[in-house]
């Protein structure tokens, strides 16, 4: 259990996951956490009913009192947030953790004192059920404690890598952008299962238990994804003229585009923050 008290500026998906994980695994207890938002008050008491946390009127107290502050507004609004909340920031105080895609963290650190430890991360919203696949980046001023306490965050709410910070683009396109293709890879199966026949709640309920089934099998197993696929391929089979179908339209071709062009969005996002006047 942490000791940190935790300031979330930002009250949406992602602070949503993440403070459901935090307290799911119990790596922090409610009394610790403070949430607020630009001013959608409905939203804050959907999360002060469902978590018990706190939801303050004060809002330059509960960050100037947190140890950890969470960064979790959209990219278009972190310029406006950064110089609202980054004056109070203190290098001997606070560690600034940003969930924010396309934001580095030379960018952020202008906002803030000279020597207040930022970590750039990039989780995904999996971290609700304590599976979220997470790149972490410490800027210049975070030190191994600094990094070691992110990591020890974000893997209570799933996995981490720590790399590079330019590679957290990639890790964007892939992990952070990539529950959403799995979605909609469940849509599509849905949708053909329906047509083909099924009654739509077996639809799901096959679609969803064969994505977990699978899923789980990589992790249990840790075969490569190539061989668990030809273990299901007979010669002349089922699977064989399904897969046809998915090679003959360029399937990895599709997924490795979609890939790309949401990592190219998060380094067109940089770009677009980095030009932006900072104060
Ligand atoms: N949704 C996702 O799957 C993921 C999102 N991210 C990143 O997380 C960040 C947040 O995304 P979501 O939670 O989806 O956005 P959201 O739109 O659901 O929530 C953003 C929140 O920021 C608040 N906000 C805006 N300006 C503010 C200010 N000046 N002061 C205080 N609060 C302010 C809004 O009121 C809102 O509560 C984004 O930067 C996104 O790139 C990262 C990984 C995955
Ligand atoms: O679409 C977005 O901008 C965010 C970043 C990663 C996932 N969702």
């Amino acid at each position: 259990m942490l000791k940190q008290t935790m300031c979330f500026i930002g009250a949406g998906s992602m602070a949503e996951a993440i403070i459901a994980g935090l307290l799911e695994k119990q790596l922090t207890v409610k009394e610790n956490i403070s949430v607020f938002n630009k001013r959608d008050q409905s939203r804050l008491q959907k999360l002060r009913q469902r978590f018990g946390v706190r939801c303050p009127e004060n809002k330059g107290e509960a960050v100037t009192s947190a140890d950890i502050v969470f960064l979790a507004v959209k990219p278009k609004d972190v310029h406006d947030a950064m110089a609202q909340w980054g004056p109070y920031l203190k290098a001997r105080k606070h560690l600034l953790v940003s969930v924010v895609a396309g934001m580095t963290t030379s960018h952020l650190e202008t906002y803030v004192e000279e020597g207040v430890p930022v970590v750039r991360t990039m989780p995904n919203t999996s971290c609700t059920v304590g599976q979220s696949a997470t790149g972490v980046a410490p800027g210049r001023w975070a030190g191994e404690g600094h990094r070691r306490l992110v990591e020890q965050l974000f893997r209570s709410v799933g996995t981490v890598v720590t790399l590079e910070e330019e590679l957290l683009d990639t890790v964007t396109g892939l992990a952070g952008s990539g529950p959403a293709y799995v979605y909609y890879l469940v849509e599509a199966m849905e949708k053909a299962g329906i047509e083909a026949g099924l009654r739509p709640d077996i639809a799901r309920q096959l679609t969803v238990q064969t994505l977990h089934g699978a899923a789980e099998m990589l992790v249990k197993t840790a075969e490569e994804p190539a061989l668990l696929r030809e273990k299901i391929t007979s010669p002349g089979g089922t699977t064989s003229a399904g897969l046809e179908v998915l090679k003959s339209r360029d399937f990895t071709g599709v997924v490795r585009d979609a890939v790309f062009s949401a990592r190219n969005r998060a380094k067109q996002l940089s770009e677009e923050l980095t030009a932006s006047p900072v104060k």
